[in-house]
């Protein structure tokens, strides 16, 4: 024997209810089955609503009733031929005028008592089970209804009664004993051993298929839902979630008092006594295979799920004259069940210096009350404090039977959330070692559980979820770059990169679940853009609060690179080919990376020096390893060495300026690259990063744009103007050339002073053979004395400059969970 009970939404309409003849036809293939049926979906509340209604007075409720039956009418007249309608209808009118009656009852006196609510609940099964019964009889099936009354005893605790077992499982087993056939059943309802209608509280229908599992010795219980099975963790918060295959009774019990609100602990307590096997299935996906909760569930992985509660306050109990007193626990408990708060999570530390508990935000203020007066005079003597309370927080609870014994668990818990800048009020766990517990605030809940989930389920893939500001030329090549290794990466480093925002100057958006990379907009034209707004965008990278959230600023924008504290600030990583924000003031610069320090997060800008060549990491390796930088000389513009290689070859100077930045080598402002300050910059971060007190004042830096040039409105007016340059250019590579020299761009550094500026080199210097875009660094250090260290190559361009933020990015990854 098989119990298979549907809940209301699997009733709710013609087309769910074929859903469900589906699956009995399927299911007593198998073997004998019964089944228990909720009220049609939402009847039960509007019946209760009704009730209240009409208790004060408000006659509305008449059509609310006139609904109720006329949904009911519908369900007949579109599923039993006319023929056969009549008495079928006939049995739901005279439900409805009972109902009528009862109402009209209230109505009159003003009066509706827990055992008249009962009565006025029962009616939604009645109605639902006695309906499909018929249903099912046209379907084929040997019908016969049981109104749940007859067979099912409990007291009188009317709304919440509970069952006397050794008659309830007699009058079962004695029922299905003289009435063979497929018995159809009322969840949710029962009487008292008077007649008395009584209803067996939340998911009551659960607990009505639970008992009759039990009384009958089912082999196995379903519950069949609107969901599949029990959930990692809560999917309108957790995207990756997924269902668990398997959990057993302790666990069941541990996740469901919390988010997962599959199935009620106390429902399934009849079925877990007799270890009968419970499954719970999506009636609108039959064929998923659901969650089984049993004795032996395997213990796979270390946690099951992870659940949550949201609406809680922290009440802290606190005072030097709580420390050795006994009776001070008892004391506030007690204080707090008088008052009727239920207390979700509890925790004293040995000092035995405050107890802090966790309550439900809607009782905090009766909570605070009950405890102070409670504890009046030692308030009073200050022998203790006035009941803290802090509110907008939320539980986090991991849940698995295999934390038992198996030491790491809580360790990889307050990892993920402490990396992720999630604070965590107070932990709880108990000696069964089942649950533990963490109290953080709401606002963190979402990215609490994501952290967790990633840490726990999907700790074979890292997730980064990226935010990038700038989508142009490197922004792009970056997010191409992403989509066509997306998949190795995954797959060969479990390591996944999501982009959720984009911008450029002018607009900006977001994307929930990441952009499909391979198809991804321009931010103007993607779903919802709006215009960019770098406070917003912030705020919402904020409000969507990823775990392993990074910042990736591809602008060369000084307000973007302002930011940086703030976001560091958030223990979001950055990742950068901006100069702005190191080039600007000293302290700015050592501020930033002490942050980064503080908050345990990365800031990297490898691409600040010579895009993705490898000169920023080298040097700091090199310092890190005890060595000196004595002297830097560098070719440090990929544009500048592209102009003045390029220009030798006889086109006008400007025409190669032209082609410099149709190469993508410029700065957005190609003024910034001829007038030395890129290359000053550059000098100024390698500088520091050599550990040198430089400031921008200290370089000296030769700029090649003509006067004439500096003011122009716009980049393509500078190009005009500079035409008329060209000669002057001229010159200056003739009288090179004269000499069998070649011009080059460089930055020197040695002795604190840092130089910037065009020289003419013989082809003795390492920097005469440097062609295209090239850079070029040479360290000379202590260690690397007499011969330097030697990088070289393509330092300007959009794809060797994504590459190298890409590279970054990766690195991150290497870092983050
Ligand atoms: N091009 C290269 O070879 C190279 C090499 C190394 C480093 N970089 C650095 O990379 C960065 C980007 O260079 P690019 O060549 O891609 O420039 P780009 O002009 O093609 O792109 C810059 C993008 O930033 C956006 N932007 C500017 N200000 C913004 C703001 N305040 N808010 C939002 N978006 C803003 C622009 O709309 C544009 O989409 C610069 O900092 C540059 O120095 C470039
Ligand atoms: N415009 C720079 C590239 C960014 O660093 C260059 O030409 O080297
Ligand atoms: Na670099």
């Amino acid at each position: 024997m098989k119990i298979i009970k549907f809940g209301g939404s699997s009733v709710a309409n013609p087309t769910n209810i074929k859903k469900v003849f589906e699956i009995l036809h399927q299911r007593s293939k198998e073997g004998e089955v019964a089944v228990v049926f909720s009220a049609f979906g939402g009847v039960t509340e509007v019946l209760l609503k009704s009730a209240e209604k009409a208790k004060l007075g408000d006659k509305s409720y008449v059509e609310d009733i006139k609904l109720l039956e006329d949904k009911h009418f519908e369900v007949v007249k579109s599923m039993i031929p006319v023929k056969l309608q009549s008495p079928v209808l006939t049995y739901i009118k005279l439900r409805f005028n009972e109902l009528e009656d009862l109402f009209h009852g209230i109505f009159l006196i003003k009066e509706c008592s827990a055992r008249t609510l009962d009565y006025v609940g029962s009616f939604g099964e009645r109605l639902s089970a006695y309906i499909l019964s018929e249903l099912l009889r046209l379907e084929g099936f040997p019908a016969i209804y049981l109104d749940a009354r007859e067979v099912v005893r409990t007291n009188d605790r009317f709304g919440n009664a509970k069952v006397d077992f050794s008659i309830t499982n007699d009058l079962i087993q004695d029922f299905f004993h003289q009435n063979p056939g497929l018995k159809v059943i009322t969840g949710f309802i029962a009487s008292t051993a008077k007649g008395e209608t009584t209803t067996l509280g939340r998911s009551g229908s659960d607990y009505t298929a639970a008992i009759f599992a039990s009384a009958l010795q089912a082999t196995s219980l379903e519950i069949w839902t609107d969901v599949s099975g029990v959930m990692t963790s809560d999917p309108r918060m957790v995207y990756t979630a997924f269902t668990i295959p398997q959990l057993s009774y302790a666990e069941a019990m541990e996740l469901s008092h919390f988010g997962a609100k599959v199935i009620f602990p106390a429902t399934m307590q009849p079925a877990m006594k007799k270890g009968i096997p419970i499954y719970i299935k999506n009636t609108f996906e039959p064929e998923n295979e659901g969650t089984l909760i049993n004795n032996d569930a395997p213990n796979g992985k270390i946690i099951k799920g992870i659940s949550s509660m949201s609406g809680i306050s922290l009440l802290n109990v606190e005072g030097a004259g709580l420390i050795e007193v006994v009776g001070v626990s008892r004391r506030v408990f007690g204080a707090l069940a008088d008052a009727g708060v239920n207390v979700i999570l509890i925790s004293q530390a040995s000092s035995e210096h405050s107890i802090c508990v966790a309550i439900r935000t809607t009782e905090a203020g009766l909570a605070k009350e009950a405890i102070e007066r409670e504890f009046i005079y030692e308030i009073r003597n200050g022998e203790m404090d006035p009941v803290a309370v802090v509110s907008e927080m939320a539980v986090v609870a991991a849940v698995g039977e295999n934390m038992k014994h198996n030491p790491g668990a809580s360790g990889r818990m307050f990892q993920a959330l402490g990396r992720n800048n999630v604070n965590v009020f107070a932990i709880a766990q108990g000696s069964s070692e089942l649950n533990i517990s963490a109290v953080v605030s709401q606002a963190d809940l979402q990215k609490a559980l994501n952290a967790l989930h990633e840490a726990f389920f999907l700790s074979d893939n890292k997730v980064l979820h990226l935010f990038l500001v700038g989508v142009g030329l490197i922004g792009k090549a970056l997010i191409k770059m992403i989509a066509n290794q997306r998949e190795k990466l995954q797959r060969e480093n479990d390591l996944d990169i999501q982009i959720h925002g984009i911008a450029n100057s002018r607009f900006m958006a977001f994307h929930e679940d990441g952009f499909d990379l391979k198809n991804c907009p321009a931010p103007e034209d993607a779903p919802e853009a709006e215009a960019m707004d770098l406070e917003k965008f912030l705020h919402q990278m904020e409000l969507m609060n990823f775990s392993n959230t990074v910042f990736v600023d591809c602008t060369a924008s000084q307000d973007v690179a302002d930011a940086y504290e703030r976001i560091l600030e958030a223990k979001v990583a950055i990742v950068t080919p901006n100069k702005k924000a190191n080039s600007s003031s000293l302290e700015k610069y050592r501020q930033l990376k002490k942050l980064a320090y503080k908050r345990g997060v990365k800031f990297l800008y490898e691409t600040n020096v010579a895009a993705g060549l490898p000169v920023i990491n080298t040097l700091q390796d090199l310092m890190l390893s005890g060595d000196k930088v004595i002297r830097i000389e560098a070719v440090l513009s990929g544009s500048m060495n592209y102009i003045f290689s390029e220009f030798e070859k006889g086109l006008p100077f400007s025409e190669v300026v032209r082609q410099a930045k149709d190469k993508g080598y410029t700065e957005p402002d190609p003024r910034d690259d001829l007038s030395g300050m890129d290359v000053g910059r550059k000098i100024l971060i390698l500088g520091r990063e050599a550990e040198q007190e430089l400031h921008f004042e200290d370089i000296s830096i030769q700029s090649m744009v003509p006067e004439d040039c500096v003011e122009t409105k716009d980049v393509e007016e500078f190009f005009e103007k500079l035409k008329s340059h060209d000669k002057d250019f001229e010159a200056i590579l003739e009288e090179a050339k004269s000499k069998g020299e070649k011009m080059r761009f460089m930055a020197t550094l040695e002795n604190g002073k840092a130089k910037v500026g065009l020289n003419s080199l013989d082809s003795s210097h390492p920097f005469y053979q440097l062609k295209g875009s090239d850079n070029m660094i040479l360290f000379t250090t202590e260690r690397y004395h007499d011969f330097p260290m030697i990088i070289r190559g393509p330092g300007a361009g959009a794809d060797v400059t994504a590459a190298g933020v890409f590279a970054d990015v990766i690195r991150l990854g290497n870092f983050s969970r």
